[in-house]
């Protein structure tokens, strides 16, 4: 079953029905809109794998949509098919990137072929999260799955854009959810190697007697319980990528047989005699610090080496600034139900995101934001929709405080303050501002400097 999603974008009903339908009955999912800013505003909600488009149709005089959805959807292959062909109009297709360009009337089986054809030659599935402008909501659009755009981001995304054509070792580390498995990926789809599979090998998951087994494949009756031929996972990625999740969870005797695959690029099957050859890059991750546990002798220190030849440290959340903001954005886009109104966060929760420390990093935050979702009533999210950890931060003295200015710091800390007053007193103010030794006036001021609105915090 094919659940590729296809817009389809036309105003000739008749075209637009019927071409869905049979799509449909290919077993492709099909939108249908009648006008270029309606696909344009669905494809800022929704992910498609392609659009189909007509040239000349309202809010697509000046081809906006094939300007827009080449720009910004660049990694969704457009066909476009046209009822008044022309050469100019083809000329700017075909400069825009466009996969196909149909001339009406067309038989459904030239459609079909067109469409089968750029979906196989379409970039690798990513996982497309939809941020709005890019440039404002940090949308790389060569890496459409990575979000930011803080410093230390940028300065990754270099870094990641330049081992992606190699054939380099690399080792990426960073707290647990810091979007190691992303950047595998991205550096996997933007290599040559693209093509061939990203093997996911999960450390932890594999026992240690059965090592060599799952990475190199047994023959049949080569041990009890070998009742055929199996191959391994390392076979499966030649051409390609084996991304070692969690590497530093692997045990010693695992780490020696990984070594001898690392160096030489050849293994044996478990009861063959035959080695194998492979062609495979390594991209590994971990979040403990692999360095430290070579000093201690719990890693091997050549086995790091030959892993590590290119080392990328992923930063915390907590370091990339409004990073946060652009995240929590991107994923409420992403998981809000179909059809849902909820569209905004109040001042106050965004604070609450800017304040908190993250220790789960970008896991939690979608976690967060997808509870809050669940959580609210109306069309923003506000802070009782938030975790009370993460309303009320107990972190007043992080290291954090000693990288800002004193008068940011008892900033942050007056509006934690007012936070948790609020909660208290469900937003009450007078009962708020008797606590805090303040007149209502002066209550009132403050919360208005903060920008923090009392309606936010009542039950
Ligand atoms: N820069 C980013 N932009 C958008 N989403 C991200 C980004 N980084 C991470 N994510 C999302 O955050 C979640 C955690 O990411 P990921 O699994 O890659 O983290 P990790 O560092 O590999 O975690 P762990 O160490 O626990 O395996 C995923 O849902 C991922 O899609």
């Amino acid at each position: 079953m094919n659940t590729q999603r296809i817009l389809i974008a036309d105003d000739e009903p008749l075209f637009r029905d019927t071409t869905a339908e049979l799509l449909r009955d290919e077993g492709y999912e099909c939108v249908c809109v009648e006008d270029a800013s309606d696909a344009i505003n669905v494809l800022n909600e929704q992910s498609f794998d392609l659009i189909l488009s007509d040239l000349n149709m309202p809010g697509n005089l000046q081809l906006e949509l094939l300007q827009e959805g080449r720009t910004k959807f660049a990694h969704v292959p457009m066909i476009v098919v046209t009822g008044v062909p022309s050469i100019p109009s083809a000329i700017q297709s075909v400069r825009l990137g466009i996969a196909d360009y149909l001339s009406k009337p067309v038989k459904f089986e030239e459609l079909l072929a067109s469409v089968q054809k750029a979906l196989l030659h379409r970039p690798a599935a990513v996982v497309r999260v939809d941020t709005g402008d890019e440039r404002e909501a940090g949308f790389n659009s060569k890496y459409p799955e990575i979000i930011g755009k803080s410093p230390k981001m940028r300065e990754l995304l270099e870094i990641v854009d330049r081992v992606s054509p190699s054939n380099t070792n690399v080792l990426i580390t960073g707290e647990s959810g810091t979007g190691k498995e992303v950047v595998a990926f991205a550096i996997h789809r933007n290599s040559p190697r693209r093509d061939h599979t990203l093997q996911v090998i999960d450390c932890t998951a594999i026992p240690e007697s059965l090592f060599e087994s799952v990475l190199f494949g047994h023959v049949k009756g080569s041990f009890t319980g070998a009742v055929k031929d199996q191959t391994g996972l390392l076979r499966a990625c030649d051409g390609g990528t084996a991304f070692f999740d969690e590497l530093g969870e692997l045990p010693a005797a695992s780490q020696a047989k990984l070594l001898r695959v690392v160096q030489e690029q050849t293994f044996t099957p478990v009861g063959d005699s035959q080695p194998i050859k492979v062609d495979t890059r390594f991209i590994s991750a971990t979040n403990r610090d692999l360095s430290a546990e070579v000093d201690a002798g719990l890693f091997r220190q050549d086995l790091f080496y030959r892993l590590a030849v290119i080392h990328i440290e992923l930063p915390p959340l907590r370091q990339r600034g409004d990073d946060v903001v652009l995240l929590a954005e991107a994923f409420l886009k992403k998981l809000r139900p179909a059809g849902s109104t909820i569209n905004a966060y109040s001042p106050e929760t965004i604070d609450c995101f800017r304040r908190y420390r993250w220790p789960g990093n970008i896991r939690e935050l979608r976690n967060v934001v997808e509870r809050a979702i669940a959580m609210t009533h109306g069309d923003t999210i506000t802070p009782s929709d938030l975790p009370d950890s993460i309303r009320n931060p107990a972190d007043g003295s992080t290291s954090e405080m000693a990288e800002v200015s004193r008068d940011e710091a008892l900033d942050r800390a007056d509006r934690a303050y007012l936070h948790a007053l609020m909660e208290k007193h469900d937003g009450v103010i007078a009962s708020a501002a008797r606590q805090a030794g303040l007149s209502r006036q002066g209550m009132n001021k403050l919360l208005k400097r903060h920008e923090i609105s009392a309606d936010n915090f009542r039950r």
